[in-house]
């Protein structure tokens, strides 16, 4: 089963209300994405391994801890995942980064594949794939199979925005991919919306609407 972990830090639960409220205009959107990305990584890698070095600090030796184990991937899903890239290269300056491209058919629903380009050693690493909202599930499903296809073996899944069936539909098809979510939202509207949501993340991104 993909273990769920909803944030309830209240720097988390702040950003969100004002990415959710509709004054937020583009310029601060793009910030607080960036900035919850951020602090969600620093849960989303609490389980990272760390093996113990000598060093010498100015004036003693010392043990200390250091990152150890696979290195690690960011893979947002294009448009909106790329809202939040920076904000976790802010922490994992060293991470590789690569794109899937993916966007919803806006009648069937589904999640349509237009471009992918990964790090050539995608399975030696650790993937962190993102995207701000996960809605039916399916372009996160469709991302997680197509990474996994590629050779990927560990990925955590980071959202902003999840809705309960997003949620329930991932864990299902991917029960060995974990997921973060900022905050899970109880219903999705007609159109598979997330209500109360956002919104449409990557137009609110790049103001394309
Ligand atoms: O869980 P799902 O029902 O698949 O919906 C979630 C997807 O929809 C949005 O992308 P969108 O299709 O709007 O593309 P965009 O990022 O280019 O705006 C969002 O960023 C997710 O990728
Ligand atoms: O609410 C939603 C659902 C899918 N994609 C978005 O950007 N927002
Ligand atoms: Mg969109």
């Amino acid at each position: 089963m993909s273990k769920v972990v909803v944030m309830d830090h209240p720097l988390i639960q702040h950003k969100i209300t004002k990415i959710r409220d509709k004054r937020t205009g583009a310029k601060e959107f793009r910030e607080l994405v960036n900035e919850i990305a951020m602090l969600m990584t620093y849960e989303a890698t609490r389980d990272l391994q760390l093996e113990e070095i000598e060093i010498e600090t100015p004036v003693a030796k010392t043990k200390a801890m250091i990152l150890t184990g696979k290195k690690l991937g960011i893979v947002p899903i294009l448009r909106a995942g790329l809202g939040m890239v920076d904000g976790i290269l802010e922490l994992i300056p060293v991470a590789k980064v690569g794109h899937i491209g993916l966007y919803r058919d806006p009648e069937t629903l589904l999640p349509v594949e237009y471009y992918c380009k990964l790090p050539n050693d995608i399975s030696e690493r650790e993937i962190l794939l993102v995207d701000p909202m996960l809605a039916t599930g399916g372009s996160a499903v469709a991302a997680i199979n197509f990474l996994k296809e590629k050779g990927a073996k560990k990925i955590r899944f980071l959202c902003l925005i999840a809705s309960k069936k997003g949620v329930e539909t991932l864990s299902a098809a991917c029960p060995d991919v974990d997921i973060y979510a900022g905050v899970v939202d109880e219903v999705l509207n007609d159109h598979a919306y997330i209500l109360p949501g956002l919104g449409d993340a990557g137009d609110r991104l790049f103001g394309t609407k």
